[in-house]
C-alpha cells in the first residue's frame, strides 16, 4: 500500500456512508485525520493473520470480502462509499474476514488513536459507524443461516439431506410419542436406476430424481418431512399418521410416479421412473437408525416382490 495525493472531493464524500450528514464544517477537520493510499490490483487489504489498526473508507475500486480463505468464493464486495476493517479497528483485534483489492483502489485510511478525537468532533459520525457496525453483524447472522440452510440441503433435488433427517426425527418422534400419536416411514427407492443411468445418461438420471423429489414433495402436508437419504433413496417421515394410513399415502405416491410414462427435461423427454417402497411404523424406543433398518427391510422385500411395490 503506497501513500496517495488526493485532495478532498464533496462529490466523492457524498457517497461515504461514515460521513453522512456530518456537518462541512466539521468534515473538513475531521479529514485531516485521513491518510489517503493506493493498493493495487490483487493487493490483500485486511487479514485474520494480522492485526489491524485502521478503519479504510473506499472512494475509488473495488474490494471483495473472503471467509476462511482466499479460495473460497467472496461473501460480500465492498463498493465506493463502504467501509472495510471497523471491527477490528474498534476492537483492537484480528479481522475475521480477508479484504482484497480486485482493481486498483483508492482508500482514505484513519488510525484508532484518533478515534476519541473523532467521536469528540462529531456524534453523527458515531452514529454513522454505530449504524455500519449494526450492518455487519446482520450480514454476518444472514451469512450463518445460510450456510446452516445449505448443510441441510441435498442441492441436486432441493430436499433435505440426512444430517436435517437426524435433527427432525429426533423433535417428531419425541413430539408424538409425548402425544400419543402415530409416527410411519416410508423408505422409497426408485427402481432399476443403475439401468435408466446406462440407457439415457447420467444427467437424464439426475433430472429423473428431480421428478421424483418433486412429484413426491407435492403431495405431502407441511407437517411431513422428506429427505433424499442416499443416491436414489428418500426417506418420508409421517407424523400423526397411522399403519393404514401411512400405507395408502405410500400407496398414492407409488401410483403417481407410475402414471408419469414420460416427462419433458433438459435434455429432451424422457421416459418416468417407479419406485419401491417400505414402510415401517415408529415403536417405542425407537432410534433413528432402528426405524430406517425396518423401514429399510421392508423396501428390501418390495423390490424382491418385484419392485412398483409397497411392503410393510
Ligand atoms: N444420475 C444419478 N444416478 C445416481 C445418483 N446417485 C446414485 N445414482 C445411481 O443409482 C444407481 C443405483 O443402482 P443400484 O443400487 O444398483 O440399484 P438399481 O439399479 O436402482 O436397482 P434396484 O434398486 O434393485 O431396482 C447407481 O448406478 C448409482 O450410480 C445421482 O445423484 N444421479
Amino acid at each position: 500500500m503506497k501513500n496517495a495525493r488526493w485532495q478532498p472531493d464533496p462529490l466523492q464524500l457524498q457517497h461515504v456512508r461514515l460521513f453522512q450528514n456530518v456537518a462541512s464544517s466539521s468534515l473538513d477537520q475531521l479529514l485531516r485525520e485521513f491518510r489517503a493510499c493506493e493498493l493495487e490490483a490483487g493487493e490483500v487489504l485486511l487479514s485474520p493473520f494480522n492485526r489491524n489498526q485502521y478503519l479504510y473508507l473506499l472512494l475509488e475500486g473495488e474490494l471483495k470480502v473472503f471467509l476462511g480463505s482466499l479460495d473460497n468464493q467472496p461473501v460480500s464486495t465492498l463498493q465506493p462509499g463502504e467501509c472495510a476493517g471497523e471491527i477490528s479497528f474498534i476492537d483492537n483485534d484480528h479481522p475475521s474476514a480477508y479484504v482484497v483489492a480486485t482493481t486498483a483502489s483508492l482508500v482514505l485510511r484513519l488510525h484508532r488513536e484518533s478515534l476519541v478525537n473523532l467521536f469528540n468532533q462529531s456524534p453523527q459520525l458515531m452514529q454513522n459507524l454505530l449504524e455500519l457496525l449494526c450492518d455487519r453483524v446482520r450480514q454476518g447472522n444472514r451469512i450463518i443461516l445460510d450456510s446452516e440452510q445449505n448443510a441441510n440441503l441435498d442441492t441436486l433435488t432441493g430436499c433435505f439431506n440426512r444430517r436435517w433427517l437426524e435433527h427432525v426425527y429426533t423433535r417428531e418422534s419425541t413430539r408424538c410419542a409425548f402425544n400419543g400419536q402415530a409416527l410411519c416411514m416410508l423408505m422409497l427407492d426408485v427402481d432399476h436406476f443403475k439401468a435408466y443411468n446406462d440407457q439415457h445418461g447420467h444427467l437424464a438420471g439426475d433430472y429423473a430424481l428431480c421428478l421424483v423429489a418433486h412429484t413426491l414433495r407435492n403431495q405431502l402436508r407441511p407437517k411431513d418431512s422428506m429427505a433424499r437419504y442416499g443416491g436414489e433413496e428418500f426417506v418420508i417421515l409421517l407424523p400423526e399418521i397411522d399403519v393404514e394410513e401411512a400405507r395408502s399415502i405410500g400407496e398414492r405416491l407409488r401410483q403417481s410416479l407410475e402414471q408419469v410414462s414420460s416427462f419433458y427435461s433438459p435434455v429432451g423427454i424422457l421416459p418416468g421412473v417407479t419406485v419401491s417402497i417400505g414402510m415401517a411404523p415408529m415403536k417405542p424406543q425407537d432410534s433413528l437408525e432402528s426405524l430406517i433398518a425396518r423401514a429399510d427391510s421392508a423396501l428390501y422385500q418390495a423390490k424382491q416382490q418385484g419392485r412398483n411395490c409397497l411392503c410393510g
